[in-house]
């Protein structure tokens, strides 16, 4: 588990992290989404005792990092993928890690191959893709089968299948019980990924919820019917703590819109009991990136100039690979 207090980190006049608290709790992938420049990787340093607190406090299962005695037992991090000797092959860079922590040298060719390095793992680092750095990485976050995984930005540089095997990768560490705490600017990704949101705004917690909560929250959601007898089924719902509204949708003719405390088992069922037959019945979630957009919007401190409207609400949780 991690745990955040009040962690503040100022350089000079910046505010990188102002006064965040939050949990990061085991058995799930969480997620850490900000704007460029939120904070995230100040926090992930401070985490991993990179970078000192200017006020709060960070523990990770009680203990602040550098009172660990064998850190990567308990944590492991890829922060930066090319934070490698580029003269060094990645087995002796691991080996390297793997002697600083009292590790078994059998380790290294463990993690080379779950990460699918073996056979390149004699090769300079230098002459490695981004792709295989990042694989390089992530074996050396795993190197002390630690508890607890920090991965900031990981999927940068992978190929589709990369981005498929570390999501599956994610999922497993949790299921095994272990506490993992991503950020990423893919934010379709993140919503394949993460269970968990952690979201900042100029250092500040904008929000942790479940990444559904996060979704429902921002963006509402709403029912979608399509039936042809909609103006009876409109009055027989009209009443309750919900508003309707009947719109003309291109290719679909005319479509009931139902917001409010109401689930698609009430409506479907309200229906069945006045011989209504429907056509559709839909729940439309919000996107992340409409989500984001929404709670983020003040706190974004680098605007492109071009910048789109709010995203609407779409019937798609996940849009393709998006940016921020
Ligand atoms: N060493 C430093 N000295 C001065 N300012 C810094 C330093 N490190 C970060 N900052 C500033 O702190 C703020 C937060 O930066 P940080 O890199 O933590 O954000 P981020 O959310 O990780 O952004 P990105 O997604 O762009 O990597 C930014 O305004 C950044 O310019």
């Amino acid at each position: 588990m991690i745990e955040a207090h009040g962690l503040t980190k100022r350089y000079g006049a910046t505010v990188a992290v102002d006064n965040l608290s939050f949990e990061v709790n085991p058995g799930k992938v969480t997620g850490f989404l900000g704007p460029n420049g939120a904070g995230k990787s100040t926090t992930m340093r401070m985490i991993l005792g990179l970078d000192t607190p200017t006020a709060g406090d960070v523990l990770i299962d009680g203990q602040h990092y550098s009172d660990l005695k064998r850190p990567l037992t308990k944590v492991g991090a890829l922060l930066d993928a090319k934070w490698v000797h580029p003269n060094r092959s990645a087995r002796a860079h691991l080996a390297w890690m793997a002697a600083s922590n009292q590790l078994p040298k059998n380790r290294v060719d463990e993690v080379l191959e779950i990460v699918g390095l073996t056979e390149v793992a004699g090769k300079r680092a230098g002459t490695y893709s981004l792709g295989m750095s990042q694989r390089l990485g992530i074996a050396g976050a795993l190197l002390g089968d630690p508890e607890i995984l920090l991965f900031d930005e990981p999927v940068n540089g992978l190929d589709p299948e990369g981005i498929v095997w570390i999501r599956k990768f994610m999922h497993r560490l949790a299921d095994e019980g272990r506490t993992v705490f991503v950020s990423s600017h893919l934010l379709s990704e993140m919503a394949l990924t993460a269970e968990e949101l952690v979201v900042i705004g100029r250092g500040r917690l904008i929000s942790q919820s479940s990444t559904k909560q996060f979704v429902d929250q921002a963006s509402g959601s709403s029912i979608k019917v399509r039936s042809p007898q909609l103006g009876q089924l409109q009055n027989l719902l009209n009443g309750g703590p919900i508003s309707t509204r009947i719109e003309d949708v291109e290719d679909e003719g005319k479509v009931l819109f139902v917001d409010g405390k109401i689930s698609t088992d009430q409506i479907g069922e309200t229906a069945a009991a006045n011989n209504i037959v429907l056509h559709e019945l839909t729940l439309q979630r919000g996107s992340l990136e409409a989500a984001f957009m929404q709670m983020t919007g003040d706190s974004v401190q680098y605007h492109a100039h071009d910048q789109a409207g709010p995203v609407p609400p779409t019937e798609v949780v996940v849009a393709e690979e998006e940016k921020i």
